[in-house]
C-alpha cells in the first residue's frame, strides 16, 4: 500500500533515485550533514531539471528548471512555505519569511514602507560608517592573511541592528552579539542533522529526541539577544520619541539622527494594534537572521571571487578611481548607483555562490512540471544553486565571468534562469538593501585593498546549511594600496 497506493504511483514516474522497499529513498539522504550538499549536486547532476524523493509519506519533487521555477514562484497558489521550514517554527515563528495566507499578506504591508527608497537611503550612512569601520578591522592585518566571514558577519550584523533595529552594538551587546553569531551557526547545523534523519521530521519523535533540547537551547540565546534589542529600542523611544524620517541635508546625504528604523515601524504598529509583542519578536527574529546571515555569505563570496579573479577586481578598482578620483570620501548612494561593474560582479558572485542556495513549497494542488504529473501536497525543492550552475543556461557556468550580466549578453536568458533573491509574490523583501550593503562594504575594501588570493574556489567545501557557507575558512590577504 505504502508504495503502491494512488500517489506513490503516480509520483513514481518522475525520475528518481532507486526506491527500497518500504521505506523508498530515505536513506539516500542519510549521510553526514557535511556530505548532505555534495549529494545534493550530485543528483542534480544525474538527473535533468527534476527528480523526485519518496518516502512515505513524505513525497518531494526537485526543480532546477527554470521553466517549472516559474510556474511555482510566479503564482500565489504556490506560496505556501514546505513542512520543512517547519523545523525553523520554534524560533522564527509566524514571522515573513514562514508566514502564509492573510497573516502573510498583513505583515508585507506593514513591513514593506520600511524598505522605501528613502529610508534606505538613510541607512546608506549608516552601512558607510560601518564599511569604513570595517577597512579599520582589515586595517589590523594588513598584509596578512585573514579569515573573511567572522570579520564580514560582524559587519552585517552591526549594519542590520543599527539600521533596521535601530541598536548600536555597545562592547557589551557586542559579547551578546558574539554568543548570538555563535548560537546561529549551531542552530543551522542542528537543522541541517534533521534534515537527514528522515524519522525527525515526524515532530512527535523530534519532540523526544536530544536535538530537540539542544536545538532549545540555541533558539533561547538567539532569542535573548533579539528581546534586548526591541527592550532597548522601546526604551529609547519612550524617552526620545518616535522619530520622523525624512529630513536631508543640502547635499542630499541623510542626517544621522534621523534614522526610521524598521523596528520602529514594528512598534507603532503595535501603538495602533496591528501587532502584537510576539508577532514584533518573531519579525525581529526573522529579519535579523536574513538580514545578516545572507548578505554575510555574499560578501564573503564576492571576497573569495574578486582575490581569485585580479583582472576583474583589477577592473573595480579603475571604476573607484574614475568615481572618486584621489578623494577618501565616504560613497553617496549617486555613488553607489555608478558601481556598475562591482555590480556586475556582485550578480555573478550570486550566481555562482546563492547564499540562500534552495527555497522550499508546498503544493497544495496538483501541477504539472516538466510534463509529469505532480499530485496535491507535495513538497517542491527549488534548487538555486543548481540552476544557476547549468551549462545549458550559462555558458562556461562554472567560471567567473562578470560580463555575462550585461544587458546585451542577457538577452534570451530565461527570466526565472537567475533568482538569487526568490521572484513572484514571496521574493526577497531585503533584496535592494542587500545589494546596497554590499556595494558599500566592497567598494570602501577595494578602495583601500588589493586582495589577494589564499583560498582558491576549488578548497571550498559546503555546508548542508540554510545558508551557503564553506565548512573550511575563506583566507585572503589584504594588501593596503597606495591612497
Ligand atoms: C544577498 C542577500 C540576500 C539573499 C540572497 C536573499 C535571498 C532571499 C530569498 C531567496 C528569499 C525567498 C525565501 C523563500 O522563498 O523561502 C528571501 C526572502 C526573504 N528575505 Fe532575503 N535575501 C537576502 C538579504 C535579505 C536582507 C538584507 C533582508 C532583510 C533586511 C532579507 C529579508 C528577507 C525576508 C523577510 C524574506 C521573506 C519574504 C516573504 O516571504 O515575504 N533578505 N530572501
Amino acid at each position: 500500500y505504502i508504495n503502491y497506493h494512488e500517489d506513490a504511483r503516480v509520483i513514481m514516474k518522475v525520475p528518481g533515485l532507486k526506491d527500497r522497499f518500504l521505506i523508498g529513498n530515505a536513506l539516500d539522504i542519510f549521510v553526514h550533514p557535511d556530505k548532505l550538499f555534495d549529494l545534493r549536486t550530485s543528483f542534480a547532476k544525474q538527473f535533468k531539471g527534476i527528480y523526485r524523493f519518496y518516502s512515505y509519506p513524505f513525497k518531494t519533487i526537485n526543480i532546477y528548471n527554470p521553466e517549472d521555477v516559474e510556474i511555482i514562484l510566479s503564482s500565489m497558489k504556490f506560496s505556501e512555505k514546505s513542512y520543512l521550514y517547519l523545523f525553523m517554527k520554534p524560533w522564527l515563528a509566524d514571522g515573513l519569511l514562514l508566514s502564509s495566507g492573510a497573516k502573510w499578506q498583513k505583515r508585507r504591508k506593514i513591513l514593506t514602507p520600511a524598505f522605501h527608497f528613502d529610508i534606505l537611503r538613510q541607512f546608506h550612512v549608516i552601512m558607510e560608517e560601518n564599511s569604513k569601520r570595517l577597512t579599520e578591522t582589515l586595517e589590523q592585518s594588513a598584509g596578512d592573511t585573514v579569515n573573511i566571514t567572522p570579520v564580514i558577519t560582524e559587519y552585517t550584523l552591526n549594519t542590520i541592528c543599527e539600521t533596521a533595529m535601530g541598536t548600536k552594538l555597545s562592547d557589551e551587546t557586542s559579547a551578546a552579539g558574539k554568543s548570538y553569531k555563535n548560537a546561529l551557526l549551531t542552530l543551522g547545523a542542528l537543522l541541517a542533522e534533521r534534515f537527514i534523519k528522515v524519522y525527525l521530521f515526524l515532530e512527535f519523535i523530534f519532540n523526544l529526541s536530544s536535538l530537540k533540547q539542544k536545538q532549545q537551547k540555541y533558539i533561547d540565546i538567539i532569542q535573548k539577544f533579539t528581546a534586548d534589542v526591541i527592550k532597548n529600542r522601546k526604551a529609547y523611544l519612550e524617552q526620545n520619541g518616535l522619530i520622523n524620517s525624512t529630513e536631508s541635508n543640502d547635499d542630499g546625504v541623510y542626517k544621522k539622527k534621523k534614522k526610521a528604523a524598521f523596528l520602529d515601524l514594528l512598534l507603532a504598529a503595535e501603538n495602533e494594534g496591528k501587532i502584537d509583542r510576539s508577532g514584533i519578536q518573531e519579525e525581529v527574529d526573522t529579519f535579523m537572521f536574513e538580514g545578516h546571515d545572507t548578505t554575510a555569505s555574499g560578501i564573503s563570496f564576492l571576497f573569495l571571487m574578486l582575490a581569485n579573479h585580479p583582472n576583474e577586481q583589477e577592473k573595480v578598482y579603475q571604476e573607484m578611481k574614475s568615481i572618486f578620483g584621489d578623494s577618501t570620501r565616504t560613497a553617496t548612494t549617486d555613488d553607489l548607483a555608478q558601481m556598475k561593474y562591482l555590480e556586475l560582479c556582485i550578480k555573478e558572485t550570486l550566481r555562482l555562490y546563492p547564499p540562500v542556495h534552495f527555497v522550499a513549497r508546498v503544493l497544495n494542488e496538483k501541477v504539472t512540471l516538466s510534463n509529469y504529473t505532480i499530485p496535491a501536497g507535495t513538497e517542491c525543492l527549488i534548487h538555486i544553486f543548481d540552476l544557476h550552475r547549468r551549462e545549458d543556461l550559462y555558458k562556461n557556468a562554472l567560471a567567473f565571468e562578470p560580463e555575462r550580466f550585461l544587458p546585451e549578453n542577457s538577452v534570451g536568458r530565461h527570466p526565472y534562469a537567475y533568482v538569487p533573491f526568490s521572484a513572484g509574490p514571496r521574493n526577497c523583501i531585503g533584496k535592494k538593501f542587500a545589494m546596497m550593503e554590499m556595494k558599500s562594504a566592497m567598494s570602501a575594501v577595494i578602495r583601500r585593498y588589493r586582495l589577494e588570493a589564499i583560498t582558491k574556489p576549488e578548497d571550498v567545501r559546503f555546508a548542508g546549511d540554510l545558508i551557503l557557507r564553506s565548512i573550511n575558512p575563506i583566507y585572503v590577504k589584504t594588501v593596503k594600496r597606495n591612497i
